[in-house]
């Protein structure tokens, strides 16, 4: 363990020891978990990474080559109605039979808008640490909001090369205002714009996966809760690492939300698993890249797929990317459903409260589709 994280843990258990220490306390606390980001640990410029971040060589699988995952224009789509609009959702409907992950071009969202959402992400990630570390990551059992680390369960975690900035977009009740960053000063705006943007995008989705299903256009949306379903921005931030190959920027898993859209910076880094193989995804300029997350392959009874991925991080260059899903609200109670007018009787997942999955989901470490499987009957 290099000597600065050592001594400044030293400092902190002597002033937790401390009866009445505990603002001071509050503050090194802070300091020790910034010492500990993979951004700070990046700065240092160590010959070795840390051993909490070496992954053991079974989990560092190789990767194959790029993926061709689909590319869908959803320009016809979302102007021009008729046969143009319904070919380009059946794409859709195919692309997340097939892989459960595509890029869309002409999704409607301004590349100036990705342009300011991107550079306001950039601008909050430039700060000093101890700025940024005014909003330190809280861990609500379901939901963990702020700058920091996530998935980091146990002394014996091996840690991904990753820091997270998490803010809630909707409801409003899970807001969490003092959680957003205040500086740059366009960053609360930006992402309210973008994500209002993204809410589009992603109900206009979850309305052609339902008519694809037999169901109504808006059932997917009530299903998942309405206005009280869960929109959360995640900020990834892969900073540049000395052994790449060693360490895993966000370990395997599939997403548990219903839906995610992800902003990309045009670094390469995000791998899809097909068919036991790992492929780079090649980010298209310009393009969004759309994935099913684990509660669309619930409610589908495993029609659409929620695919396994893994970002890997680079030497040569940092990589953010920046992801928002579309998650059910805790209380709904969500299974395989049955076409309109007809009965459900193959079902082969068992149903399950969202907010109980979600609980499982954050409090173990990403392991591929462990989680999703657990519910098969
Ligand atoms: O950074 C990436 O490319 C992947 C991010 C991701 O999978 C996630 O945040 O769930
Ligand atoms: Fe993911």
């Amino acid at each position: 363990m290099p000597w600065r994280v050592e001594s400044v843990r030293w400092v902190f258990n002597f002033l937790c020891a401390f009866p009445y220490a505990s603002t001071l306390g509050t503050y090194t606390q802070k300091l020790l978990m910034a010492v500990d980001l993979a951004q700070a640990i990046s700065k240092q410029q160590l010959p070795e990474v840390p051993s909490r971040f070496v992954q053991p060589l079974h989990r560092r699988e190789p990767c194959h080559g790029h993926s061709s995952i689909p590319v869908i224009d959803l320009h016809d789509l979302l102007h021009q109605g008729g046969h143009s609009a319904h070919i380009a959702a059946q794409a859709v409907t195919k692309a997340c039979e097939e892989w459960g992950f595509f890029q869309v071009i002409n999704h409607g969202i301004s590349t100036s808008l990705m342009e300011d959402v991107r550079r306001v992400v950039k601008e909050f990630l430039n700060l000093p640490m101890e700025e940024k570390m005014k909003r330190p990551m809280k861990f609500e059992p379901y939901h963990p909001t702020g700058y920091g680390r996530t998935f980091d369960i146990s002394e014996d975690t091996i840690l991904d090369w990753v820091d997270a900035l998490i803010n809630y977009i909707s409801p409003p009740a899970l807001k969490d205002p003092e959680y957003w960053p205040d500086k740059p000063a366009a960053y609360r705006e930006t992402i309210e714009a973008y994500g209002a943007e993204v809410i589009k995008l992603e109900k206009t989705m979850l309305g052609i996966l339902s008519k694809s299903l037999g169901l109504d256009f808006s059932h997917l949306e009530e299903a998942f809760g309405g206005d009280e379903a869960q929109v959360v921005l995640r900020v990834n931030h892969y900073p540049r690492c000395q052994q790449p190959d060693l360490v895993m920027g966000l370990s395997p898993h599939s997403d548990g939300s219903a839906i995610t859209v992800l902003l990309h910076d045009e670094v390469e880094g995000l791998q899809v698993k097909k068919d036991g193989l790992w492929w780079t995804v090649k980010p298209i300029p310009g393009a969004l890249i759309v994935n099913m997350g684990d509660m669309m392959q619930l409610v589908s009874n495993g029609r659409f797929t929620s695919m396994e991925h893994r970002a890997v991080v680079r030497s040569d260059t940092e990589r953010i990317s920046i992801v928002v899903f579309y998650a059910p609200t805790v209380s709904a109670f969500l299974g395989p459903i049955a076409p309109k007018g007809t009965q459900q009787n193959t079902a082969i997942y068992k149903p399950i409260k969202y907010g109980d999955y979600l609980a499982t989901y954050m409090n173990k470490e990403l392991q591929g589709k462990d989680r999703i499987n657990s519910l098969l009957i």
